[in-house]
């Protein structure tokens, strides 16, 4: 099939819904349910942004006579990397950078795994030749499945908060965490919940290793990779609270088409048939999954792309404010707007320097390099919340005073026309802005942004602590030792390469 289009992806939505709920209730058809379908048209509109003509070399890829979309392409060159680049970017501009779990993430997700499966023939639950349980055959499958069909993949790799001092065999229930609880001829029995998965308005749920399992043993059942249609028989999805409220898209521009929704995952005694099934009871394999086959570096480099749209946003929404209102000959206007610049050329630079370090993995894949995608990744969650306050401190009252389009074609609209106009704008130009701002900075679905920017590539402590282990820092640490051993006039010590 290859890539597909809007309305295919809509179709088989419909067919086979994820099993949702929201508000007490049974989402049977996410294309019409209020809370999801303008979200479910939106997806649908990426996907048709594949077959414009203009975009169609950039956004697909030509492989044995089928067009695929250009985040499953396997680079094998620093111009296929910057081809998938730019195809992210393109695709973050539909949503202004504020969909952060459209399906390019996981599609790099399994496109990295796929390539590298054989990482996932060396689980020692894995069968080799065997037609089923041959974990390797089964990841390059997958890879295979999802790209000939342009799936939409959610994924959930977080245990429930409940106690996080202990361990998941130590919670009150064995079973709170996401655990093995049999095998059989089909497959495995898994029971438990997870935290997290956004955009389940998906067509499969990909459930991998949470970060790192803490246990000491090299067996464990919680330690597992797998994939399933999200309407699973025991499978399902607690939405949270909606932030799409039914508004017209001129008052609620971001939440009204693109509330991805965040989802708890529950299992509950939910078979999951060998043939999908890629890692097994081994903690250390299990640990290492995302490193092991460079999946999170075609992840994060989607995810820097993603960012460097999402920040143009902001500068573009920022400049728009300062030319509205006339502010932008003060000076603390000017460095407010220079703060924002200042983010987008470092992630800019982290882009362009992730590809200019690539170098082709084990596998023979062209993987950007990990230096500066760590950086943007530890670099991003920590300066993010400066953005939205950025707005707000540009905008101020124009922020909140924001009459929406029925009052101004309400009685008081004449007057609205008038008090509310900005210096270089009618005041229907000026409200439709700061609804854009506001949505960006501080509305539920603005909220929710700042909270995801925080945490959704991990936490950023434990980031940070990771990156301290894996950086070498040893060559200047010798470098300073070599400097303080000087005797008498200092020598030229060489640089680094
Ligand atoms: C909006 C949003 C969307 C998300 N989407 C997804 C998704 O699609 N798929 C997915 O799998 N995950 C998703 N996540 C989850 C994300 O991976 C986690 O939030 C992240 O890994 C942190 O885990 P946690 O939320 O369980 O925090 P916790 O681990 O519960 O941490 C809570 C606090 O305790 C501290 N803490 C806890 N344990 C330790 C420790 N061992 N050492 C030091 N400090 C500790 C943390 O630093 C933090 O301050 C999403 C999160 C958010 C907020
Ligand atoms: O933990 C990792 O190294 C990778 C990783 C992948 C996907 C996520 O959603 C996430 O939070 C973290």
């Amino acid at each position: 099939m290859g890539a597909i289009t809007g309305q295919e992806f809509l179709d088989r939505l419909r067919q086979n819904p994820p099993t949702l709920y929201i508000d007490g209730q049974r989402v049977t058809d996410p294309t019409t349910h209020p809370a999801t379908r303008n979200m479910a048209h939106s997806l649908a509109g990426l996907y048709d942004l594949q077959h414009q003509p203009e975009l169609r070399d950039l956004l697909t890829f030509e492989e044995n006579g089928q067009r695929y979309a250009t985040s499953f392409m396997v680079p094998r060159t620093k111009e296929d990397l910057a081809k998938i680049g730019e195809a992210h970017r393109v695709r973050a501009n539909y949503a202004l950078g504020f969909l952060g779990r459209a399906p390019d993430y996981m599609n790099a997700n399994v496109m990295a795994a796929g390539v590298g499966a054989d990482y996932f023939g060396a689980c020692s639950a894995s069968v080799k030749g065997d037609p089923r349980r041959d974990f390797a055959a089964n990841m390059r499958r997958y890879f295979e499945f999802v790209r000939e069909n342009d799936l939409c993949l959610t994924h959930a790799l977080t245990n429930p908060q409940v106690n996080r001092a202990k361990q998941a065999s130590e919670m009150p229930d064995p079973y709170i965490a996401l655990g093995v609880v049999e095998e059989t001829e089909e497959g495995v029995i898994v029971r438990g919940a997870r935290m997290m998965a956004t955009l389940p308005i998906a067509d499969e749920i990909l459930v991998f290793p949470s970060t790192v399992l803490k246990e000491n043993a090299d067996k464990s059942k919680y330690a597992m990779g797998f994939a399933l249609p999200c309407n699973a028989p025991g499978l399902s999805f607690q939405c949270r609270e909606p932030f799409d409220l039914g508004r017209d898209p001129e008052d609620h521009p971001l939440g009204s088409r693109f509330d991805e929704q965040d989802a708890f995952v529950i299992f509950d005694d939910v078979l999951v048939p060998w043939e999908r099934v890629f890692l097994l009871y081994d903690v250390e394999l299990a640990n290492k999954a995302y490193a092991g086959t460079d999946a999170v570096l075609h992840m994060a480099y989607q995810v820097v792309n993603l960012k460097v749209a999402k920040t143009e946003a902001f500068l573009g929404t920022a400049q728009a404010i300062v030319n509205a209102i006339g502010s932008g000959q003060f000076q603390h206007v000017q460095s407010k707007v220079a703060e924002i610049i200042v983010t987008l050329e470092i992630m800019k630079a982290l882009e362009v320097a992730a590809v200019a370090g690539a170098q082709p993995n084990g596998y023979g894949v062209m993987t950007p390099a990990r230096g500066p995608l760590d950086a943007a990744r530890n670099y991003y969650p920590a300066v993010y919340a400066r953005l939205p306050e950025l707005l707000q401190l540009l905008g101020a009252s124009g922020i909140i005073m924001m009459p929406s389009k029925a009052d101004r074609e309400g009685p008081l609209g004449p007057q609205i026309q008038k008090y509310l106009q900005a210096g270089a704008a009618s005041a229907d130009e000026r409200l439709k802005l700061f609804r854009l701002a506001w949505d960006m900075s501080m509305s539920s679905f603005g909220g929710r942004q700042s909270l995801y920017e925080k945490f959704f590539f991990g936490d950023p402590v434990r980031m940070h602590s990771a990156l301290y282990e894996v950086y070498n820092k040893q060559p200047y640490v010798e470098r300073i030792q070599a400097f303080l051993n000087q005797a008498g006039a200092p020598q030229a010590v060489a640089a680094d390469d």
